[in-house]
């Protein structure tokens, strides 16, 4: 492929922990490119192919984005792709706090990455990646977001206390990206 692959987000710690998932001897060159791109509704798969469907008219030519969502079962699934709303309003503890009156604290971290050529009518590929756990009171650093109440099931530490590498190898980002990079290796 002659064109880099270009990586789009408004998001400077996803871009972080995409780059270093990525690794550096990554067959494709990926660049990337903050557009803000609107806080679509709907499924996480539905939002992340009108996202791709959008940067591709932007950037024409090979491009991938990514949407997250923080699901709690207890409420249905919400916040879902919503988190980035309640996140900026009452914070990781405002999140704990909605489910103090619900016993099951379960919840997952979903991330859904798109990927098109950007050729005029290309498919979107999507490729999801999920971590189970729970919502606690917050605990560790709280320079990304959630990370601070999300604690990975099988796991003490919540993503915030465990270290870049320790989250990467787990995380919802870490398994979409093995599935994106196997694509991308494979079929682009
Ligand atoms: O603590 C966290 N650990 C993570 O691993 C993580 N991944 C995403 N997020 C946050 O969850 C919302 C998703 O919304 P989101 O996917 O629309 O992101 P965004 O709008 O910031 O970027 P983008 O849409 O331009 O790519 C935003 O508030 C993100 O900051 C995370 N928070
Ligand atoms: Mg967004």
């Amino acid at each position: 492929m002659s064109r880099p692959i270009t990586l789009v987000t408004g998001n400077k710690k996803k871009l972080e922990e995409f780059v270093l998932i990525l690794g550096k001897d990554f067959k494709h060159k990926v660049v990337s490119q903050d557009i803000d791109l609107p806080e679509y509704q709907g499924e996480p798969e539905e939002i992340v192919r009108a996202k791709c469907t959008l940067a591709a008219q932007h950037i024409k030519g090979p491009v991938v984005v990514e949407d997250t969502s923080l699901c709690f079962n207890a409420l249905g699934g919400m916040p879902g792709p919503y988190v980035k709303w309640f996140l900026s309003k009452i914070g990781p503890a405002g999140l704990h706090k909605m489910l103090h009156g619900f016993d099951d604290k379960s919840a997952y971290a979903l991330c859904v990455f798109g990927y098109s050529s950007g050729e005029p009518e290309a498919p979107v590929h999507v490729f999801p990646g999920r971590c189970n756990g729970s919502i606690v009171a917050p605990r560790g650093p709280t320079d990304f977001g959630w990370d601070p109440c999300f604690q990975p099931d099988g796991f003490t530490e919540t993503y915030a206390e465990m270290t870049k590498d320790a989250k990467n190898s787990i995380s919802h980002r870490g398994k979409a990206m093995a599935a994106l990079k196997d694509f991308l290796t494979k079929h682009v």
